[in-house]
């Protein structure tokens, strides 16, 4: 059985559920429970504090973890990224209140760094020779220089509401950027068929949250124009439709791309052209 572990809070934790739902997967009904057996998958999943994730899958007991590339990389542990997920991005950056340090990573040098992230933010001091000092916090960083503990904060950024709130500006470059992830023990076996599987029913949902189905009728003059629109992941389909002189085309498209690739096959001459939505896929 393959035992799969997954963010039980958090940021990370509704919209893992949602995908592994997506792929076809019980998901446990009430948050308090900590395990689920999926007998029908020949799956078990175990419901785990985010930041854990990777220190159990690089035990070895867990075979699979869900978690953020950003805790991952925190933890410092025997994991390997194998597959980027797509949701939960956010950046890592440093912040502090305007005015204090500039964007030259050295205005660091002596000052204290704030961060629930301290093995990132450790590494990448020292990787650029900054002697700094890190205090951990738990969360809720924003506050630690109003109340003096830090002049500087690391933090996760998404929208950048939580640092405008709390009066501080990021500073820097992005120190990293995350994002929920698919992780296994670094160098297991990677042809392992169950762990395989599970891979192509995570890239199936990527795939369909990601691309629509095009059809369209147009005149077979036009066909090579159109097909240059809407080139589909292999080739597209293309059938005779009964009138003479016309195809009808299949080919998937990338979803944020429809209504511009609908309105210049249009200018072309095609015509009843369709979206529809893909539930799932193995490519
Ligand atoms: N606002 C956000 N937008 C996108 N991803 C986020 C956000 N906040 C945290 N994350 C991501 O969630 C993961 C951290 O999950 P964790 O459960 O530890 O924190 P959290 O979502 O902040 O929840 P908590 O309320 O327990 O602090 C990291 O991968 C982080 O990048
Ligand atoms: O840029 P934003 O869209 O504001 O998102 C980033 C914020 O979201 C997370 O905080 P969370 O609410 O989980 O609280 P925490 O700091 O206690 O983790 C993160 O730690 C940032 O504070
Ligand atoms: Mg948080």
């Amino acid at each position: 059985m393959l035992r799969i572990a997954v963010p039980n809070k958090g940021s990370l934790s509704g919209p893992a559920a949602e995908m592994l739902h997506e792929a076809g997967y019980l998901q446990r009904r009430e948050s308090k429970e900590l395990r689920i057996v999926d007998p029908g998958n020949d799956v078990e999943f175990f419901y785990l504090r985010p930041r854990d994730i990777a220190i159990y899958v690089a035990s070895g007991q867990l075979d699979i973890g869900l978690t953020g590339r950003d805790l991952l990389i925190d933890s410092g542990a025997n994991a390997e990224e194998i597959l980027a997920l797509g949701f939960a991005r956010s950046t890592f950056r440093f912040a502090t209140k305007p005015g204090t340090v500039g964007d030259d990573l050295a205005d660091l040098n002596g000052k204290t760094v704030a961060t629930s992230y301290e093995g990132i933010v450790a590494k990448h001091l020292a990787d650029h020779g900054i002697d700094a000092s890190v205090v951990h916090l738990d969360g809720a960083v924003e506050t630690a220089i109003q109340l003096g503990v830090a002049q500087v904060i690391a933090d996760v950024v998404e929208t950048g509401t939580s640092l405008r709130n709390a009066g501080l500006e990021v500073v820097g470059e992005p120190i990293m950027k995350s994002e929920a992830v698919v992780i296994r023990r670094t160098g297991a076996d990677g042809e392992e068929p169950k762990v395989q599987q599970f891979l192509r029913r995570l890239q199936g949902v990527l795939v369909a949250r990601t691309y629509v189905m095009m059809d369209y009728d147009c005149r077979v003059e036009q066909l090579e124009k159109a097909v240059a629109l809407t080139p589909g992941l292999e080739s597209p389909t293309v059938s005779p439709l009964h009138n003479e002189g016309w195809v009808a085309v299949r080919a998937m498209v990338p979803a944020k791309e429809a209504q511009r690739i609908m309105d210049d096959l249009y200018d072309i001459g095609a015509r009843a052209i369709l979206t529809t939505a893909i539930h799932a896929c193995r490519l």
